[in-house]
This record gives C-alpha cells, sequence and structure tokens, in this order.
C-alpha cells in the first residue's frame, strides 16, 4: 500500500509523458523502464532545517519542471543519531528516551510550523504527533524489556526519514505541486540482515517497474536508508544508506542522472578539514569516487556507486548550497583532471594493524585461508591485506575496535602452530591510519609510488604496511595516525599543489642577522609566491627568552610586538612544539650565538627536520658531531646548510662542495675570513684609538655578539677548520696554530672590561702597525690550510699580495685545487654583516625548498 497525502483526485491529474524505452546494461537486472527521469537525493544537512527544506524544494521543483523527478531525502541532520541515542537509553532503561523523543518531536514540529501556511499546518502537525506517539511506544516497550534487538533499532531509526520525507511532502502539498510520497519499503525489498541490509535486486527492480509504470507523477518523493523484508518488517541499507536508496532507485527507473546534493561543493582532492588547498574534482571515474569514498571521503556512500556503474548511469555531486556550483561528475569515461593521473587522497584513521608472522607459515598452503576465516566468522572487517612474499608474515589492518576481538580469534585459530613454535602470536599496532593515494589513471605511470614514498620519506613519515591491487587504482599506505594530516598535505602538495610549494620555517635568534633575516622574508615572501612557486611561512620564532608560534604563519610586519609578548620558553620548548606540530616542509633556523642552540640539530633531523644555520658552534665542535650531524642529514634524507659559517653571504662552501662533488681535491687555502679584523685594520692606523674602530666594526654589524671570539681569532679558527673538513680533512680546534695578536689580559672580564683593556693597550696595536707600515705593508689575518695542517694568524701584507686590495669588511678565498693548481680559484666580497649574512640564510632556505 502507498501512502500518499495528496487529495485522491490530484493523483490522475498529471498527463502520461512519452517513454523512452531503453535495455538496462546490467543483464541481472530486467525490463524496460524511462530514462528521462532524475533521481534526486539531498542528506541530512540539506533538510536540518525548515530553511534548508525550502532551498531543496526550491531546487527540486526548477528540475521537475524539466524532466520528472524522484526525490529521496536522508533525516534532518542528528535525527538518526539522537534516535539510535533514544534506542539505546530506553534498552538501558534510562528514562531520558522520552524527553530525546519530545525534543525530536518539537523539532519536526517547528519545521512544520516554519514551513506551511498556519492554516495548512494541523493536519501534518497531527500525523508527526501520531508518529512520535508510534514511536514512543516502541521504545516504552524496548524500556520495559530492556532488549534492543537489530530488527527493533530498524524500526525506530526508520522514523528519521519517514518524517523529513512526510514533512517536506507537505510542503510540496501547500505549494499545490504533482507528487506522489512513495514509502520505500514497499519498493525496495531486502533479506532481514537488520541494520545493514542486502537489496534483493530482481525483487526490487520488478515492484519499482510495476509502480512507475502505473503511476505519472512529475515527482515523487520517498524516505532514504529505510527498505522491508519479504515479511514487511521494515530493515536499513546501512550508515548513510540514503544514497543507496537513490541509486536503487536511478538503476531500477534506468534515470538519466543521479544527484548527490550535499553541502559541499562535490568530492575534494583531499579532506579540506585537513588540507587548506584541497579542491572539488569536477569528473571522476565510478571506480575512483568508489575508492576515495571507501577510504574516508565521505560525500558519498560507498555502496551507491555500484547500482549506478551497472547501469551506466551518471551521478553528479551538488551542493544545496551553492547550487550554481558545477560539483563532480560521477561517471564512466575519466578526463584527466589539469593534466594529474591521481584523482584524490583519502584516509581512515582508528586503523590497527594485525601481523601474523613465523617461519612455520613459509610454503604452507592454507595459512591465509584460516586467518581470514578466523576474522570472518568473528565478523570483523579486513580492510588492508599484505603479504610479504617470502610468506613469513601476513599483515592485516582492520579498525581499532575490532582489535581485542580479532587478537583473540586469531591466537586461537593458531593455538597449536603458536604452542609449537611455527608462527608467533599475533602482534597487535594500534593508534594507526591507512593514507590512500587514487587514481585510475596512475596505472599507465611509473614513478607515482616512487613519488609518493619519496615525499612521505623526505618528511619523515615512517610507513609501517603498503597495499598496492593489481588494477592499481589505490596504492595504500599505513602510518601512524598523528602523522595523517601531515601526510597527506605532504602528498596534496606533491600531486595536486602546481601552484606552490609550502615551507614552514622555525627560528631560533632575532638579533641582528634574524632580524634582517625576517625583514627579507616579508619583503620577498610575494616574489617567491610568484617566481617560485614558494609559499614561506614563519611558524615560530624564539629568542633566548620567549617562542611565539603560528600555524597560519606570524604576521611579520609586526613579528616584535608579537614576540615581546609571547610566551616565555627556551629553545626545548621551542624543539617540543615543532616536534608536536610536525609539519610538512619544516626548516629550523638557527641565527643565535648560542652552543644549546647548536645542540638540538641532532633531534630535529631524525625528525626530518631540515636544518640551516649561521650559528657555527655546530660546525666547529668535535669533528664527531659535525660528522654525525651531517650523516643525520643523509640518512633521514633532509638538508643541514651552513654556508654562512664561512664567508656570511659569499658562496664558499657550496662553491668547494661542487669541486668536491665533481671530483677536485683541495691542496691548498689562503684566505682573509674576519670581515671584522679585515675592518678593523683597514681603518686603524694609529689616529683613532684601535678600541673605537673595533667598536664601529660591532657597531656595524660585523662581530660575533661577543667580538672577543674575533679579534682572538677563534672566529677565523673555526671558519678554516670548516673548510677543512668541508674539504674531507679530519681536524680539531686543537690542531689549529692560532698566533694571535691580543695581548692575553684582554681576555680576562666582561666585553666591556674588554673594550677598557684594549684602550690600555693601545701602544701595542700602534707597534703592529707601525711595524707592518715601516715595511710598506698592511697588517691582515690570514688563514692557512695546507697537507691537514691549519694556522690563522696576523700578518704583513706587501702590495703584490692577493689579499692587498682587500678593503672593508671583505673577505677573500684562495682554493689551490687538482684543477686549479697555481692560479687559485678566488672568491671575494663583503665576508660580515647582518643584511649579507640574513641573505646567506634566505639562499639556503629556498636550497632546501629545492632539494
Ligand atoms: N654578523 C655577521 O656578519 C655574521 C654572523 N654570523 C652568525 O650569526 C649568528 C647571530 O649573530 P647576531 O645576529 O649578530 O647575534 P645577536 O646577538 O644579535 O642575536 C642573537 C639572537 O639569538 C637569540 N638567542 C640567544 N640564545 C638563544 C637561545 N638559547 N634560544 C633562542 N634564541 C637565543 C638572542 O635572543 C638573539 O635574538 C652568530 O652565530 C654569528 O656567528 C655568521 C656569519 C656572519
Ligand atoms: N664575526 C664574523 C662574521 C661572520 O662570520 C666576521 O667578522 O667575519
Amino acid at each position: 500500500m502507498y501512502i500518499s497525502i495528496l487529495p485522491a483526485g490530484r493523483q490522475k491529474a498529471v498527463s502520461v509523458k512519452q517513454k523512452h524505452r531503453i535495455p538496462f546494461s546490467n543483464p541481472s537486472q530486467q525490463g524496460y523502464y524511462t530514462n528521462n527521469m532524475k533521481v534526486l537525493k539531498f542528506g541530512g544537512s540539506s533538510v536540518a532545517s525548515a530553511v534548508n527544506m525550502n532551498k531543496v524544494i526550491d531546487i527540486v521543483q526548477q528540475e521537475a519542471k524539466k524532466e520528472p523527478v524522484i526525490l529521496v531525502v536522508s533525516a534532518m541532520g542528528g535525527v538518526t543519531d539522537a534516535l539510535l541515542k533514544a534506542g539505546d537509553l530506553s534498552s538501558k532503561g534510562d528514562e531520558a528516551y522520552k524527553a530525546l523523543l519530545k525534543e525530536l518531536e518539537q523539532k519536526h514540529l517547528d519545521a512544520v510550523r516554519s514551513l506551511l501556511p498556519i492554516q495548512q499546518q494541523s493536519a501534518t502537525l497531527s500525523l508527526i504527533k501520531q508518529h512520535f506517539n508510534d514511536l514512543e511506544s516502541v521504545c516504552d516497550g524496548v524500556f520495559l524489556l530492556r532488549e534492543l534487538s537489530p530488527r527493533t533499532k530498524d524500526r525506530i531509526v526508520a522514523y528519521g526519514e519517514l518524517l523529513s520525507s512526510l514533512t517536506i511532502a507537505a510542503k510540496l502539498q501547500s505549494l499545490n505541486a504533482h507528487y506522489q510520497w512513495v514509502d520505500s519499503r514497499q519498493l525496495i525489498t531486502t533479506n532481514s540482515h537488520f541494520g545493514n541490509a542486502a537489496v534483493d535486486f530482481a525483487a526490487t527492480n520488478s515492484k519499482m517497474k510495476c509502480y512507475f509504470e502505473e503511476h505519472q507523477y512529475q515527482l515523487y518523493i520517498a524516505p532514504g536508508f529505510i527498505a522491508a523484508d519479504e515479511a514487511q518488517q521494515t530493515t536499513t541499507l546501512g550508515r548513510g544508506g540514503s544514497d543507496y536508496t537513490a541509486s536503487i532507485f536511478a538503476a531500477a527507473l534506468n534515470a538519466s542522472v543521479l544527484e548527490i546534493w550535499t553541502d559541499v561543493s562535490g568530492m575534494m582532492t583531499a579532506d579540506p578539514r585537513l588540507v587548506q588547498n584541497a579542491k572539488p574534482i569536477q569528473h571522476i571515474s565510478y571506480q575512483e569516487a568508489m575508492e576515495l569514498s571507501h577510504f574516508g571521503a565521505k560525500i558519498i556512500y560507498p555502496p551507491t556507486i555500484q547500482p549506478v556503474m551497472l547501469a551506466n548511469i551518471p551521478v553528479f555531486v551538488k551542493n544545496t548550497f551553492e547550487p550554481d556550483a558545477y560539483g563532480t561528475l560521477i561517471e564512466n569515461a575519466t578526463a584527466v583532471n589539469g593534466g594529474s593521473f591521481i584523482r584524490g587522497i583519502s584516509s581512515i584513521n582508528n586503523i590497527s594493524l594485525l601481523s601474523l608472522e613465523g617461519g612455520g607459515m613459509v610454503g604452507i598452503p592454507g595459512f591465509s585461508k584460516r586467518l581470514f576465516e578466523a576474522l570472518a566468522n568473528e565478523r570483523v572487517n579486513v580492510i588492508l591485506i599484505t603479504q610479504s612474499s617470502s610468506e613469513h608474515s601476513i599483515c592485516v589492518g582492520i579498525n581499532d575496535a575490532d582489535a581485542t576481538r580479532a587478537k583473540q580469534v586469531i591466537d586461537l585459530a593458531f593455538d597449536f602452530e603458536i604452542k609449537t613454535g611455527k608462527v608467533d602470536p599475533v602482534k597487535v599496532e594500534s593508534g594507526l591510519a591507512i593514507l590512500a593515494l587514487v587514481g585510475e589513471k596512475m596505472k599507465s605511470h611509473p614513478g607515482v609510488s616512487g613519488k609518493m614514498f619519496g615525499a612521505l620519506g623526505r618528511n619523515g613519515i615512517n610507513v609501517r604496511a603498503i597495499a598496492q591491487g593489481s588494477s592499481e587504482k589505490n596504492i595504500s599506505a599505513v602510518i601512524a595516525a598523528s602523522d595523517v594530516k601531515k601526510a597527506i598535505n605532504i602528498l596534496h602538495e606533491e600531486f595536486f599543489e602546481t601552484t606552490y610549494k609550502q615551507l614552514n620555517l622555525f627560528i631560533a635568534g632575532a638579533g641582528n642577522v634574524g632580524s634582517k633575516l625576517l625583514d627579507q622574508l616579508k619583503k620577498q615572501m610575494s616574489y617567491l609566491q610568484q617566481h617560485l612557486r614558494l609559499q614561506i611561512r614563519v611558524v615560530g620564532l624564539a629568542n633566548s627568552k620567549r617562542v611565539l608560534l603560528n600555524e597560519d604563519g606570524i604576521d611579520l610586519e609586526n613579528w616584535k610586538a608579537l614576540l615581546q609578548d609571547a610566551t616565555p620558553g627556551n629553545i626545548h620548548d621551542l624543539v617540543t612544539r615543532i616536534k608536536a606540530k610536525n609539519l610538512r616542509n619544516s626548516v629550523f633556523v638557527d641565527v643565535t650565538a648560542n652552543a644549546e642552540v647548536a645542540g638540538v640539530y641532532g633531534s630535529l633531523l631524525e625528525k626530518s627536520i631540515s636544518v640551516v644555520a649561521c650559528n657555527k658552534i655546530a660546525c666547529s665542535s668535535a669533528y664527531s658531531s659535525y660528522q654525525q650531524l651531517k650523516s643525520l642529514a643523509r640518512e633521514y634524507n633532509v638538508a643541514f646548510f651552513f654556508e654562512t659559517n664561512v664567508g656570511a653571504g659569499l658562496p664558499v662552501i657550496g662553491t668547494l662542495n661542487d669541486l668536491l662533488r665533481s671530483g677536485d681535491q683541495v691542496n691548498r687555502i689562503q684566505a682573509v675570513l674576519s670581515g671584522t679584523l679585515n675592518f678593523v685594520f683597514n681603518h686603524y692606523d694609529g689616529k683613532k684609538p684601535f678600541a673605537q674602530v673595533v667598536r664601529q666594526a660591532q657597531d656595524e654589524g660585523y662581530t660575533e655578539p661577543d667580538p672577543r671570539l674575533d679579534l682572538g681569532g677563534t672566529d677565523v679558527m673555526r671558519k678554516i677548520m670548516i673548510l677543512a673538513r668541508e674539504s674531507g680533512q679530519v681536524i680539531e680546534m686543537e690542531d689549529i696554530t692560532n698566533n694571535g695578536f691580543l695581548p692575553a689580559s684582554c681576555f680576562d672580564g666582561t666585553v666591556e672590561d674588554f673594550y677598557a683593556e684594549m684602550e690600555k693597550q693601545e701602544k701595542h696595536f700602534k707597534a703592529l702597525y707601525d711595524e707592518a707600515a715601516a715595511q710598506k705593508c698592511k697588517l691582515k689575518f690570514v688563514a692557512s690550510y695546507q697537507d691537514g695542517k691549519a694556522s690563522v694568524g696576523l700578518q704583513h701584507i706587501p702590495a703584490d699580495s692577493d689579499f692587498y686590495h682587500l678593503y672593508g669588511k671583505d673577505n677573500l678565498v684562495l682554493f689551490y685545487t687538482e684543477r686549479y693548481p697555481e692560479q687559485p680559484l678566488v672568491i671575494k666580497g663583503a665576508g660580515a654583516g647582518a643584511e649579507v649574512t640574513a641573505s646567506g640564510v634566505f639562499a639556503d632556505i629556498i636550497r632546501v625548498a629545492k632539494a
């Protein structure tokens, strides 16, 4: 019996439409029906309120003017959950179900009152009240018996779709629409597997054929999700089953199109809650849509695709709230989306990995059969399977919720083998997720998995298991749940973002060099985005007292004030936060002169976070530490760049690396490596006190934060040692001779004591100058490296020397190599200063992005 809330006389008022008789492409679906009919399904969010219902009605009425429409609706948003809760409460003897039902009743009554003119409300209000009385009686029964069978649960939950469809039908009636309300339970026949019933397509198609041949309305409205078994008991089609209902209608009637209307403009390349740059997919194949929806893209209920795919009916996913947006078209043919053969990236959370391992499995047939039988008997759904080709282990991915039961049944099934040591008890690892890259066209493109795993690896994502079917539509990887957001963003950037790559910077140090770096970043950001397709965001910034973080990028116009007001914290707090943020393409930038900061590089590299440093402490500490950092960078496939350690912004280390990589060998290095000392000796002639010239160098930003490191020669020792190490030499600070010129008394006390002492020692400095001038020489602090030995010291430089004409704060490096034996390779230019150093750090950051 079909329920109609139309006045009986109206039912025959619609003219019989011309039918296009088209055979089903699926031979199991017999019959010839019209294809000038559309099926439109609206989800819970689309019918969540009277306002939304009105939007639905507008859309449907427009469509119904063009061709007959079957409108399938879900329950009002939130109602299904509330009904399930009411059932649950009543089964537990909790009378709160009554209040919950009252609330639900009110929600529906309110919707009717908002939708209908007052004089037309009473019939529908009574109908709704009647349904709630019935529903309450069912829940009362459950309450008394303290028992909620799946069958009763289906009966309770079915009210959601019944009520929403009846409410919309009432509105259509008030508009004098030519429509018919159809009870889906009368047309869709299933087995009696309550909660997730299987459709009997032969019976369903035949009922639909009869029904739609007898009735010719321009608009039909049907509740989604619900069906009935042969005994006319209400069943349901699984959570999200309204999509499936619509698909069943569409396939049975060979509809021209199935439209799934929801609250987003189609399927997206990734979950937009996780990936800011996720884009709508305009065109996708049935297979791809199934893969994506199975792997968590909850736009469409996965079983929905099957019936329409068999009948070759296109599916459109559209947005009720943006009806003009194109949405996603799902059909057989797949066009290439903007040159990409990957359609989307999806994930499923709450995954456990069960591993059955043991030498006793090798070459013995039947192990996997027993494993899967044990899981099937326990109704544990297997989401992913991998088996090593050595047959030594089988690994399955299942829902976390099933893990304990699954372990018990598998251990029981293999009890004998475990006791006899042939296999180990099942290992369970929880807190995992499955990440899936989906695209039918990846089949014909080698290198997709290489690109996928390369990108994940470079960002320190550990892949626990991998599965790819021979259809090559999906590559799945099991990873830690805490890595999902980062991993999806990495893959999205790799496969979809031709626009730009995002680099997340964490900067320690906001002094001379740090401030200039932040200025340069601010000025250059839009250029980089436009020309290098690089979006740089400073996500973290710290000085010695405070730590500032903002995942959307710190406002660089205002960083000083923001840092001043930031949370007090130290470098270890910053490192903890960097690791917790777990952002892709993370780079730690050290623009301090601090040993504690240099001490954290290792732990960051191990987390696949690149390090860029102008701080020289790490590379000039014990050789073993320097070496370890370099190996960690290699091992974790990230960058450790420190070009500014020597010659500030000059390309000294890079050039040396290029020489060596191309097979050259360094025989000797001669260099002036201190900008400060070059500046000082270029400006000192005994007229102005030496201390004053040093002070000027410090004021102009050439010295180390502690200028004694420059004046005492330590800074130059560090630099020549770094060059020697980069040339392949194992060398320590103790191996370098320092022929310093500063009286020992200058090293006592504070930096201010140092200046005071230099003033006292003015005669000493004047004598050094006069001695050199008498020989027509200039004073230069020169670093030399040859045959594994290095030295630094003040030298008299005659006019014919390469170093003589070296002005201001310039550095000069001469590399004598196998390929440059007589005439050295020369690098010359400003070797100190905050601006040039910051630009060298900047260049290293860009190198990281390009690496
Ligand atoms: N000035 C130059 O020409 C060149 C400098 N460099 C290097 O640049 C580095 C920075 O030099 P400047 O900017 O002049 O120093 P600075 O003293 O002006 O700034 C240092 C910054 O580091 C911060 N800091 C210190 N300890 C910290 C900690 N534990 N955690 C977080 N932040 C901390 C300070 O608060 C300050 O913001 C030095 O290592 C220097 O060797 C390298 C090449 C050239
Ligand atoms: N203090 C250094 C700066 C760069 O390392 C110098 O003077 O060269």
